[in-house]
């Protein structure tokens, strides 16, 4: 009998955060951290964190930053959804109004090509395709991803709210380019 454990199979998962209260940025960051502080999670790819104006919800809520990870997990999917949720709630986020202003949203955009009509976990993501807001910093990060068949760049382009979105500039003047 081999004593060597099989490795197990990890999937690529695309993974989408928000945050419109706090410092917002140190929380994307630390959530980052916290989301690949797992054997089971390992980063892959990260976007650039771009500001962006809130869709839906109340109005005259703050502007959120928002950014993707490509991760590949060994988590089944659920599994991958409690763990988002509990780095959620590390950050205090509360559920009380839909689409209300948050600390920290983690939302499973892609598992995987995986597909799911379950209201408890949706695969993909059933909004992600028109939000720019997902859209934009996914196709900086990877301009060859394909989300139900269509490239990432053209959704980003045809989402209504593109012009919402902007790059975003930390305190110490850090701007990402187009370019880099
Ligand atoms: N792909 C998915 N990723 C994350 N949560 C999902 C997904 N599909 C379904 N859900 C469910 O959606 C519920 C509500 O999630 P949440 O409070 O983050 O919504 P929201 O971010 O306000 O709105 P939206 O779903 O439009 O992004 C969660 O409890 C979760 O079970
Ligand atoms: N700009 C922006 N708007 C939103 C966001 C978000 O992350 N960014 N999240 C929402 C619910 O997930 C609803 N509206």
């Amino acid at each position: 009998m081999s004593g060597a454990a099989a490795e197990p199979t990890f999937i690529k998962a695309v993974l989408a955060l928000g945050s419109n209260l706090g410092e917002r940025n140190d929380t994307l960051c630390a959530a980052v951290a916290e989301l690949v502080d797992r054997p089971e999670v390992r980063l892959r790819n990260v976007s650039p964190v771009v500001q962006t104006k809130p869709v839906g919800g109340p109005s005259g809520q703050p502007e959120f930053l928002n950014m993707v990870l490509e991760i590949e997990t060994s988590l089944p999917p659920y599994a991958l959804l409690e763990h988002c949720q509990a780095v959620e709630n590390l950050h205090l986020r509360v559920r009380e109004v839909r689409w209300g202003a948050r600390t920290l949203d983690v939302d499973i955009i892609t598992y995987g090509g995986l597909r799911s009509d379950d209201e408890r976990l949706t695969l993909p993501h059933p909004r992600a395709a028109e939000r720019a807001f997902v859209l934009c910093p996914w196709a900086l990060m990877d301009p060859q991803a394909v989300l139900n068949g269509e490239p990432v760049p053209a959704l980003a382009a045809n989402a209504p709210d593109f012009a919402g979105v902007d790059y975003f500039a930390d305190d110490d003047g850090f701007h990402v380019s187009a370019e880099s």
